[in-house]
């Protein structure tokens, strides 16, 4: 029989998928984070897990090369890909914000400067807003952009807020509830329906014994 596929996000949501995996009795035992292995697979020879940068899980299974993502919806929404969206896992909780300098206005009518790594995001939400802008992709540490005028404001994550704390930024507005989610490939979830199910359930019951 083939495997079931599972695209993997590296960083820091990665030991928590491996513990649910683990309490869903799905165990890979070759699966080290040190190692730069990148592919491995489980006890039972049922499922290959890959390991690959977040923001590329949603393309590995749009494309097919995976049968199942788990990764954060904050590169979900960026990717704009087309999968079914089936879980949320309920961990890698935090948030996407429009954060700036304190009394920074968005809506003078004059045009905005946006840095963010999240620029289809960005772009979706001041569309819907109707407020006119221009974003600037970055790779890290977003927060400078405003404190050096780089940027009028920023579009990034915020968990404790602390990273905002110290650089003087505040929340101008929330924009959406990012947590790590489970996506499936639209063909694999026709051909391969009954397994899918199966670990979607036992996933799960993985989730309420974590509870
Ligand atoms: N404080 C946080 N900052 C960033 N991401 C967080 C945070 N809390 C939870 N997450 C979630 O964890 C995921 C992985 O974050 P991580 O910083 O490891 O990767 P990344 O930022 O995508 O990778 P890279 O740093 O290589 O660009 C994010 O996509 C998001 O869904
Ligand atoms: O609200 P907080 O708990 O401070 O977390 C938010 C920060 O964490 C993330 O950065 P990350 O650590 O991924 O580093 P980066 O700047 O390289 O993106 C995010 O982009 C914020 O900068």
């Amino acid at each position: 029989m083939s495997y079931l596929t599972l695209a993997m996000a590296k960083g820091r949501t990665a030991d928590q998928t491996i513990k649910l995996l683990e309490t869903a009795e799905i165990h890979f035992p070759a699966f080290n984070k040190k190692s730069r292995k990148l592919i491995f697979y489980d006890e039972t020879d049922s499922f290959k897990l890959v390991y690959v940068k977040a923001i590329d899980v949603p393309t590995y299974v749009e494309k097919g090369a995976a049968d199942i993502g788990i990764v954060g919806k904050d590169n979900i929404a960026e990717a704009q890909a087309d999968v079914y969206e089936m879980m949320d896992l309920r961990f890698g909780t935090c948030q996407f914000v429009l954060a700036g300098l304190p009394n920074t206005a968005v809506d003078s009518g004059k045009k905005l400067t946006v840095a963010s790594k999240y620029p289809a995001v960005t772009k979706a939400y001041f569309q819907k807003k109707g407020i006119p802008m221009e974003t600037i992709k970055l790779n890290g540490s977003v927060e400078l952009a405003p404190l050096i005028g780089l940027s009028d404001v920023i579009v990034d994550i915020v968990e404790t807020g602390t990273t905002l704390r110290e650089n003087g930024l505040k929340v101008i507005d929330t924009i959406e509830a990012i947590s790590t989610r489970l996506i499936v490939n639209k063909a694999s979830f026709a051909t391969k329906s009954e397994r899918i199910h199966l670990f979607l359930e036992k996933l799960n019951r993985a989730l309420e014994v974590r509870m």
